[in-house]
């Protein structure tokens, strides 16, 4: 079997292609000339040799190097073929016809030569093919006929000669090649088969033993069908290296080789590849094969292995042989069909396995369809899963938000003050949250270091809770309906609570530098009142005024007096209003930057010191206290809200904030108020009858926001640092004690216009009687007869009179009461109030404000009456009637619990203040616009803005008040007039 059957690709094809591809670009060989080189050589070789054996035929010699033309003209007559073919086979050729000699004249010498061709030729021919050996055309010896194969004819005698000259051993077959005189000898280290294969094709001259496999190997390297034709691998090889230096040529054989092996290697791999790669339809390639009975079969490619000459099977596995040793295995070993048989079992079992493999591929494909279908299956169900739990989450958030404003509005129901609690961030640059271990919307946790497990962990709920890193804004946002509110009548107070240097002046102003983001919730109520005041313009018509007071060591003081000296005021009376000090400054704001002027004003007043916990430490309480009027323009109806903002001075140990003198009596005085305030919120929780409001100033001072109908919001602040965890955790006790008061569901203080006209019936009815009573007072009778009655007629008349004037006044012009005002400048200049003209407390001012319209309040106002008396034996009663003065203080010894008990004269008055009065009078010099806006960078305190403000007053101020500053008179207290050692002289009272 043939090296090329076995192999699924031609070797000299492939020998070629490597020459060409490498060789050809290498050296730049000329294939066509070296075919005509090569060609010629054999030529010359076969000329040579006829002329050797058969001598001058015919006087005509062949040439040692003959053209193809001549060596065809020479062999034309056929009688050098035939003597040469007798001489090597002795009788092959019968006859030949000898060409005539030179003597005999031949007449048509042409016609003679072409007749002996024929016959020559042709005898030539069949014994040639009788033997075996290649034959040629007769044509081919015309002009233009393959001299190649003329050439191969003679060279393929020459070897048959050659081999039976040699002794005829084995088996002959035509292929030799001889070495040209023009052949190299070379020996190149590691290139022995190659050398080998020449040296056997070499000595295939010389002996023409050579093994069946050799003479293959050498027929394949020049097979016909290559591409070389019948160039020879010898041949072409030398041919490469014809015109190469010696040196080189190693390199040159060298590379050829690694080409040649790298190629054949390359090849071996694409056929197994091929042999081995399943068909489309899983089936192995069915590819021809040669073997066993040498017809060409269809097989598989496992048999077809058993063919592959590389690959042998030994019991130990596959080893590795080369083609030479394959050939031998096959022909040589004449054990191809117990070896066929052994592969052919190997194959069978492979197929089994590879059958077996395949089930097993199919099986665990299904399996893992099936894995991939429950894989999406559970997918799909926690998918599901998954977003009913994300929307039961978004559910739940929205329930908890829903509970919560529920909750709050449950709280509003009941009257329950709110509380939100603010944590400040920690001190200086640490990071962290201190204490409080867990923060959420409505729940704080803290933690107390030295405790641990359960007990080190107290957790609080609240309305909200802000952490550190809340805004301004958002703290606020919480806050904004309390101030709609205000603006819909109803009653509101806001205060911060908490220890030192927790940030209660922070959330309720801001820090020192003022910007929009920072301003605090004092500024911002005040702005979304203005904001709120102008969207309801075609609706409502408001009046905004402010107060500023407060709380120094248990005396109360006006921060808007601009005396320079904080004057002293009395909490006369709470009253639903929320006016607690009727005769503080009372001024109209008509903008938001109106109330920062008017603030800065209040801080640069209020009274700040240093301590070792907060160097600006509030000494004082404060309060800012919002009056709002809003009369329904439709309807005539009266809206009168107000609102308290509270900044309280900070719970404080004092061996912590280090206070001493001035300090220190600051700090037991804020202490035993706030005291006070527990006492009073205790004792709203417990539900108790009575509610000690008037064990300290500032309880007085809320008394309504806590005890009336307000809505009340505390914020309570707490510092985060480890070393406040006692006062973190008392503060947040005391604000879940405050969350649980039930104030009462708040009531809007809406004036209609029933009651207005009730009013207006009363104010008659006194006229009348004051008319009478003007009768009366020209009759001695009836004088005496009042006398009898029991009450001070003096003063009872007086009272009346004055009254029944003012009301006729306000009855005439109710539209247009009188009201008076004070520039800023005024405030800003006046001197204290006690000094000058009808101060609060005086005679002449207890009837200037009796002349206003405190007995009609009192007189009208049942619901407080009922809450604290009962008002019809105060108005039914005339002999029980009293001074405004002695009812406050009536009212201030009863301190009665709220009731609900009121009927709609009580639901819709409220207003018993005398502050009132500046409302009812105010409405003349409303603001035309209520422009708002807060400016971009404020600085507090600033006084600049403060003198071009206007203030209202209820007095007005005589001339004699109207005096420059006094050179005399200390100038305006305020943050910066508290040194670090605490001096600072509060103005005595009046
Ligand atoms: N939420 C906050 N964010 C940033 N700084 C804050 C915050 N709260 C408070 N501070 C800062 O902490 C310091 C103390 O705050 P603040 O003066 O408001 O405390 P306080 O409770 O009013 O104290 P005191 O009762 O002594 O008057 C200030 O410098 C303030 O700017």
């Amino acid at each position: 079997m043939a090296t090329e059957e076995l192999l699924q690709f031609s070797v000299a094809s492939m020998v070629e292609n490597v020459l060409q591809q490498h060789g050809k670009r290498l050296y730049d060989i000329d294939l066509a000339s070296r075919k005509a080189e090569e060609a010629a050589l054999r030529r010359n070789e076969a000329a040579g040799w006829l002329r050797k054996t058969v001598g001058v035929v015919g006087g005509k010699d062949l040439p040692a190097q003959p053209s193809e033309e001549e060596f065809l003209q020479g062999l034309r007559s056929g009688i050098i073929l035939c003597n040469v073919l007798n001489k090597v086979q002795p009788g092959a050729v019968q006859k030949v016809i000898e060409a005539p000699s030179d003597t005999v004249i031949i007449p048509d010498g042409a016609a003679l030569s072409a007749y002996q061709y024929f016959e020559n030729v042709r005898n030539f021919l069949v014994a040639i093919e009788d033997m075996g050996l290649p034959t040629f055309e007769a044509s081919d010896l015309e002009q233009g006929g393959k001299t190649s194969r003329v050439v191969n004819c003679v060279l393929a005698l020459k070897s048959y000669s050659d081999w039976k000259h040699g002794g005829g051993i084995g088996l002959w077959k035509f292929g030799s090649v001889k070495a040209t005189a023009s052949g190299k000898q070379f020996v190149l280290k590691n290139s022995e088969p190659f050398m080998n294969s020449i040296s056997r094709t070499s000595s295939s001259e010389k002996s023409l033993e050579r093994s069946a496999s050799e003479q293959l190997l050498l027929n394949d390297f020049g097979s016909e069908n290559g591409e070389m034709g019948n160039l020879s691998l010898n041949t072409f090889v030398r041919g490469v290296l014809s015109d190469k230096r010696q040196e080189e040529i190693p390199m040159v054989v060298e590379n050829i080789l690694s080409k040649l092996m790298e190629e054949f290697e390359r090849r071996l791999a694409t056929q197994s590849n091929q042999v081995n790669a399943p068909c489309s339809n899983g089936s192995l390639t069915p590819i021809k094969s040669p073997c066993s009975n040498g017809t060409l079969t269809q097989t598989s490619a496992a048999e077809m292995e058993i063919c592959t000459p590389s690959t042998t099977y030994e019991e130990n596995g596959p080893r590795e042989i080369n083609t030479e040793e394959n050939m031998h295995t096959v022909y040589n070993n004449g054990n191809l069909n117990t070896q066929i048989q052994r592969q052919l079992f190997l194959v069978e079992k492979q197929h089994g396995e590879i059958q077996v493999l395949k089930s097993t591929m199919l099986l665990t494909k299904a399996d893992l369809k099936n894995l991939q279908m429950k894989y999406n299956e559970e997918i799909n169900y926690l998918g599901a899963h998954l977003r009913s739990l994300a929307h039961a989450a978004s559910g739940y958030q929205r329930v908890l938000e829903e509970n919560r404003k529920l909750y709050n509005q449950v709280q509003d129901l009941k009257g329950n003050i709110r509380v939100y609690c603010r944590v400040r961030p920690l001190h200086g640059q640490v990071r962290g949250f201190g204490s409080v271990e867990h923060l959420d919307e409505g729940s704080i946790t803290i933690t107390t270091p030295s405790k641990y497990g359960k007990e080190g962990k107290k957790s609080f709920t609240f309305n909200r809770v802000f952490g550190p890193s809340a805004s301004q804004e958002e703290v606020f946002s919480d806050t904004q309906p309390l101030i709609r509110s205000v603006l819909d009548g109803f009653n509101v107070c806001i205060f911060a609570y908490g220890q030192t240097g927790s940030g209660k002046t922070h959330t309720m102003s801001g820090p020192d530098v003022l910007t929009p983001e920072t301003m605090g919730v004092n500024y911002r109520a005040l702005n979304d009142l203005f904001l709120i005041s102008e969207q309801r313009k075609d609706i409502f018509l408001y009046d905004v005024s402010v107060q500023m007071i407060e709380i120094y060591n248990e005396q109360v003081r006006d921060l808007l007096a601009t005396d320079g000296l904080n004057k002293r005021l009395e909490i006369r009376n709470s009253s639903q209003s929320g006016l607690n000090v009727p005769d503080a400054n009372l001024v109209t704001v008509t903008s938001t930057s109106d109330v920062i002027n008017l603030m800065n004003l209040g801080q640069k007043n209020r009274a700040v010191g240093s301590t070792a916990m907060n160097d600006r430490s509030s000494r004082s309480h404060s309060c800012l206290t919002v009056h709002v009027q809003g009369r329904d323009l439709a309807s005539g109806a009266v809206l009168r809200g107000c609102m308290h903002l509270v900044d309280l001075a900070g719970s404080e140990r004092v061996d912590k904030s280090e206070a001493v003198g001035e300090r220190l009596k600051e700090a037991q005085h804020i202490n035993k108020s706030l005291s006070a305030l527990g006492d009073v919120i205790a004792s709203l929780a417990q539900k108790n009858s009575h509610v000690p409001y008037r064990n300290s100033k500032l309880t007085q001072l809320l008394q309504d926001s806590l005890g009336g109908q307000a809505k009340t919001l505390m914020f309570v602040h707490i510092s985060p640092e480890y070393d406040a965890i006692g006062e973190t955790l008392s503060t947040l006790k005391f604000a879940e004690r405050v969350s649980s008061v039930e104030l009462g569901a708040a009531r809007a203080n809406k004036e209609t216009a029933e009651v207005k006209d009730l009013k207006e019936q009363i104010a008659n009815l006194k006229a009348a009687l004051a008319k009478k009573d003007g009768e009366a007072m020209r009759t001695p009778n009836s004088l005496s007869t009042m006398s009898s009655a029991g009450s001070s007629p003096s003063r009872y008349s007086w009272q009346s009179l004055n009254i029944s004037s003012d009301n006729l006044e306000m009855k005439n012009s109710s539209s247009k009461p009188k009201r008076r005002s004070l520039d800023l400048q005024d405030l800003l200049l006046s001197p204290p109030w006690p000094n000058v003209g009808s101060s609060p407390g005086s005679k002449d001012y207890e009837k200037e404000a009796i002349n206003g319209d405190w007995v009609d309040k009192v007189m009208v106002n049942k619901q407080d009456g009922d809450r604290r008396d009962s008002l019809g034996s105060w108005e039914d009663d005339a002999s029980t009637r009293q001074s405004p003065d002695t009812f406050y203080q009536k009212l201030n010894g009863r301190n009665q619990v709220v009731t609900d008990d009121s009927d709609e004269l009580e639901a819709t008055t409220s207003d018993s203040s005398e502050q009132d009065f500046h409302w009812q009078s105010n409405n003349a010099q409303k603001a035309s616009s209520i422009p708002n806006g807060i400016g971009s960078k404020l600085k507090r305190p600033s006084l600049k803005h403060a003198r071009t403000m206007e203030i209202k007053s209820s007095i007005p101020p005589p001339p004699t008040r109207r005096l420059s500053t006094s050179p005399s008179l200390p100038k305006l207290t305020g943050r910066q007039a508290f040194s670090a050692d605490g001096k600072r002289k509060p103005l005595s009272g009046k």
